[in-house]
């Protein structure tokens, strides 16, 4: 088994409702994003998933949120923009894009800064 990883970074606004401090008030956050995907196979070069075929689906999906209050976009109205819905709505997004074939989309990480992350996957 493959694990092809990549990050991204994008920035946004958030702004948390119904959080007890200072979160609750707009503020940004530098986000990176990183995708493993898992395979078994490779082609006939040797390549699992072709890091720029992953990078350029990701960048799609993030172009979205990239400069943007993430609390007004419509998919984070009734939800909060937390990195735990950050990482399971883009992993719910790129694996639409990405699966197929031998080709699984196995975690999304969200960092908010170095110190803090979350990862979701499905089992
Ligand atoms: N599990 C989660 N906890 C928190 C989230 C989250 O999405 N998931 N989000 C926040 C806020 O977005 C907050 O802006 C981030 O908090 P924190 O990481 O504590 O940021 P600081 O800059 O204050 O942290 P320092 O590393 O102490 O500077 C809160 N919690
Ligand atoms: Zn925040």
């Amino acid at each position: 088994m493959f694990e092809i990883e990549i990050d991204r970074t994008f920035s946004a606004a958030h702004q948390l409702r119904g959080y007890n401090g200072d979160c609750c008030k707009l503020h940004g956050h530098n986000y990176k994003v990183t995708v493993v995907v898992r395979s078994p196979e490779q082609d006939e070069i040797g390549i699992a998933l072709d890091f720029k075929k992953l990078k350029s689906e990701l960048d799609s999906l993030l172009a979205v949120y990239d400069h943007s209050n993430l609390s007004e976009l419509p998919e984070f109205r009734e939800i909060n923009p937390t990195s735990e819905n950050l990482a399971k709505t883009i992993y719910r997004k790129i694996s639409e894009k990405m699966n197929g074939g031998a080709i699984r989309v196995h975690r999304v990480r969200i960092g908010e800064s170095d110190h803090s992350a979350v990862t979701y996957f499905e089992e």
